[in-house]
């Protein structure tokens, strides 16, 4: 390398000098200057530009100053002499909110104001940054340490692009610089530039860059380093996820999981843990989060949980992630396919990490959000029937007993059923469900194919009334092992589409909204099109 080249050379000069002129206060001043060249190339040799131990706030710290004054002094006179004889301004405004410059003094301070520049990024690690308390100013201000003429590293490269977008997005403009305003702080623009569009080349970013600072020149080494990690797919603005976590869902799942959930997030997203309590639900954190910025917020619970979340993600640009840490975790069922079942949280996190969005369809039912099902009848009498006690000893099993249990009672309700705005029709039936997503293991949901989430409508299936439960028993089998199109031919399952129900019950009657039971004299169910934004893993 060039730059250790002159260093090394310099230290031996400067040693000899030491050796050959017999007076110690110009010894020491010679040895002194060896010293530090040796250091500084001793940083170049061990590409280690953190041995100037500059710190968060610019500065390098008295106790390895001392070492490398004469070096400093040297950089302050050529950066200065540099700076005169440049041929384009010290400081110049590169997009809207970004500027590019050489090394800033003192008297910058005014020119950036006019600019109205509010955050600094500094990718220099041979001398100080402005002491910006000095000048009274509330400055967002970061070092990112790279030696002169060589390259950020590809971390170093991501947390300065996601630093840059995150100024940008709170309002501020920011300024770039390194030592000359060419080459570390040209790198790392053109490498923000990249990152914001994708379509662009290396050269373009170039380009662009050089169109408005003619001295903007990476040497063959940085422009390797760029082209390499470009070509990695490595310049990526890393996004702000809040992970809302329900701490007692399915009996305190989460504090067992909590390190490993994070340990596979924290490489991809900038990830906040926000907890629910009794009194702060899903719905009030996620609000919260979404109005701080968060682009990606992940519901960490049970059903419950998620559906909570889910209602301050409907309707805005902020995507629902879900770790599923209840008993039937129903949604992740839908979104994740079987992997859910048999590795819950991996294939969760693994959604989460592809980040591939679906646009789901919600559904109110009497004013509240439904995801998944509303139901009376059997499927209400399961989810009535297995309490926390029993979930927390047998899991899924206590949905099953409880399923069994109701088809073997096999009790019949009859009301009134509106679709669309169709005449209102008598209905007496042991289980109605109304879906906007359910899996197949929701065998009541299934009266035609599996219900689409995305497709704008409600899966409506009832079953007809059966003198034995030996005979709903068969029923329920049907649903679960006939093809849709040979449900359409069974005398037991009636199946149907609809945009909007109304149900009317003769007084007021439970009836189960995704895993809750409620209680109402009839209910109003309308479906939403496409106004949820979902990871999912499976095709829907
Ligand atoms: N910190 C907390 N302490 C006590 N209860 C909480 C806390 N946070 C949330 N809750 C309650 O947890 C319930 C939601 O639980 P959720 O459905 O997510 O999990 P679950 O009940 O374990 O799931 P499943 O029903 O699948 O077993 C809500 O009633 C909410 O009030």
């Amino acid at each position: 390398m060039k730059m250790v080249k002159y260093y090394v050379l310099g230290a031996i000069a400067a040693a000899l000098l030491a050796w050959f002129i017999p007076f110690w206060p110009v010894q020491i001043l010679f040895l002194w200057i060896c010293f530090s060249l040796a250091a500084v190339s001793t940083a170049y040799l061990l590409k280690y530009p953190s041995m100037f131990r500059k710190r968060e706030d610019g500065s390098i710290p008295i106790y390895v100053r001392w070492l490398f004054i004469p070096f400093l002094l040297g950089t302050d006179a050529y950066n200065s002499w540099a700076r005169r004889n440049d041929k384009v301004p010290a400081i110049q405004q590169i997009d809207e909110n970004l500027f590019l410059a050489c090394r800033l003094f003192g008297k910058d301070v005014e020119t950036l104001h006019e600019y109205g520049v509010n955050a600094i990024l500094d990718v220099t690690a041979e001398f100080d940054g402005l002491d910006w308390t000095a000048y009274q100013w509330d400055c967002a201000y970061l070092n990112i340490p790279v030696l002169d003429h060589t390259s950020p590293t590809g971390e170093q490269l991501n947390t300065a692009l996601n630093w840059i977008d995150q100024q940008i997005r709170d309002g501020k403009k920011v300024v770039v610089h390194c030592a000359l305003g060419r080459g570390r702080s040209v790198l790392t623009m053109a490498a923000y530039l990249l990152a914001r569009d994708n379509t662009l080349s290396v050269l373009d970013a170039l380009n662009k860059i050089q169109s408005i600072r003619a001295t903007a020149r990476l040497n063959k080494r940085q422009l390797r380093s760029l082209s390499k990690i470009k070509q990695g797919g490595r310049l990526k603005f890393t996004r702000s996820l809040a992970l809302i976590a329900n701490p007692v869902a399915g009996g305190g799942k989460w504090l067992e999981e909590k390190d490993d959930i994070l340990a596979q997030l924290n490489p991809h997203y900038r990830v906040t843990v926000h907890e629910t309590t009794e009194s702060l639900d899903g719905t009030h954190l996620a609000r919260k989060a979404i109005k701080a910025g968060a682009e990606v917020v992940v519901a960490c619970g049970g059903d419950g949980t998620i559906t909570e979340v889910a209602a301050a993600c409907v309707d805005t640009n902020a995507i629902l992630g879900l770790i599923p840490l209840g008993t039937a975790n129903t949604l992740s069922h839908v979104l994740h396919g079987y992997a859910s079942k048999i590795v819950p949280i991996g294939s969760a996190c693994d959604a989460i990490i592809e980040g591939k969005v679906i646009e789901m369809d919600t559904a109110l039912c009497n004013g509240e959000l439904m995801l998944l099902v509303a139901a009376v009848g059997f499927e209400q009498q399961m989810i009535s029937s297995a309490d926390r006690t029993q979930k927390d000893a047998g899991g899924q099993l206590a949905y099953l007993r409880g399923l069994w249990d109701a088809i073997s009672k096999n009790d019949t309700g009859t009301f009134e059923i509106r679709f669309d705005n169709e005449e209102s029709v008598k209905l007496t039936t042991p289980s109605l469900v109304i879906a906007n997503a359910a899996p197949v293991t929701t065998a009541l949901a299934q009266g035609g194919d599996v219900p689409d989430a995305t497709d704008g409508k409600l899966d409506i299936t009832w079953l007809e009334p059966q003198e034995s439960s030996d005979k709903q028993f068969l029923s329920l089998a049907e649903l679960v092992f006939l093809s849709g199109e040979s449900k359409k031919e069974s005398e037991r399952i009636r199946y149907r589409q609809a945009k909007q129900v109304i149900v009317k019950f003769s007084g007021m009657e439970h009836y189960a909204l995704d895993g809750e039971i409620k209680q109402a004299e009839e209910l109003h169910i309308q479906i939403h099109s496409n106004n949820l934004r979902v990871m999912a893993s499976k095709p829907e």
